[in-house]
């Protein structure tokens, strides 16, 4: 059984078709990458899937289970977890009761929430920043930031909604590695970015969006070479070769 299935998923707002029949599995240990031009729906296909938009048609499994139409609240007690692509940490509290709050109410298991908001800050790095307030981070450690609150939650699956965004190119690199140190403990990951370097580099599996419709899944190579990807999002082979891609902020 696959760990997250999505079947016939539709999302309109008013006459904004944003989803249109999507359906999709992702399976357990998997890493799969979401991509396609802005506006494509991708962030929507995220909501629907962790809770902040009902989907107008259409349903979302996560592990056997129907969590269509489930709350934020009750989908991440479930074990599925979205990152922000905005990080808002509470200001006023520390790095690590940042995390802990994360750990407290997102969480699957109420205990060792200290003890385990610790670890996922050493996992991403920031343990020894954990008593500073999170003013003074960069973007890169705010970002590494939201990875340790998603991760202290015990997440079954996480959604990353451009992690890389807005990072300069060695943050970039910070944040490959710490995925692909989430996919070594067996972690299931989904994730959108518009960096191509990154998505490409930690994903098994690619899906394409293009006007809330996928025109392509497959393998990172096969994605690179589809004539329609091409077309709708990647460019030409030289804008590929630039980095860069159409979108990328
Ligand atoms: N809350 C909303 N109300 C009305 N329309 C919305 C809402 N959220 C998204 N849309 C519309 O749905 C479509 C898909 O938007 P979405 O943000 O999911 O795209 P995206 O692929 O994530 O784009 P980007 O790469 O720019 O983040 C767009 O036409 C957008 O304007």
């Amino acid at each position: 059984m696959s760990l997250l299935n999505c079947n016939g998923v539709t999302k309109r707002f008013g006459g904004v078709v944003a989803l249109d029949d999507v359906s999709f599995e992702v399976e357990r240990g998997e890493t799969v990458g979401l991509i396609g031009p802005n506006g494509a729906g991708k962030s929507t296909l995220f909501k629907v899937i962790t809770g902040s938009h009902a989907p107008t048609e259409g349903s979302v499994h996560y592990d056997g289970t129907d969590i269509t139409g489930w709350s934020p609240h009750d989908i991440c007690h479930e074990g599925l977890v979205k990152t922000h692509q905005i990080v808002r940490p509470f200001e006023n509290l520390s790095i690590h009761q940042n995390v802990e709050v994360g750990a407290e109410f997102g969480g699957r298991r109420p205990e060792n929430v200290e003890e385990r908001a610790y670890e996922a800050l050493e996992f991403v790095g920031l343990d020894e920043r954990a008593h500073e307030t999170p003013t003074e981070l960069s973007v890169g450690a705010l970002k590494r930031l939201e990875i340790a609150r998603v991760l202290a939650t015990d997440p079954g699956i996480l959604l990353f909604d451009e992690v890389a965004g807005g990072l300069d190119p060695e943050e970039t690199e910070e944040i490959v590695s710490l995925i692909g140190d989430i996919k070594d403990r067996g972690k299931t990951v989904f994730l959108i970015d518009h960096v191509m370097r990154a998505l490409m580099n930690v994903s098994e599996r690619v899906f394409v969006l293009n006007n809330g419709e996928f025109i392509a899944k497959g393998t990172p190579a096969e994605i690179q070479n589809d004539e329609q990807v091409i077309e709708a999002y990647l460019g030409t082979s030289a804008e590929r070769d630039e980095g860069p891609t159409r979108g990328e902020a």
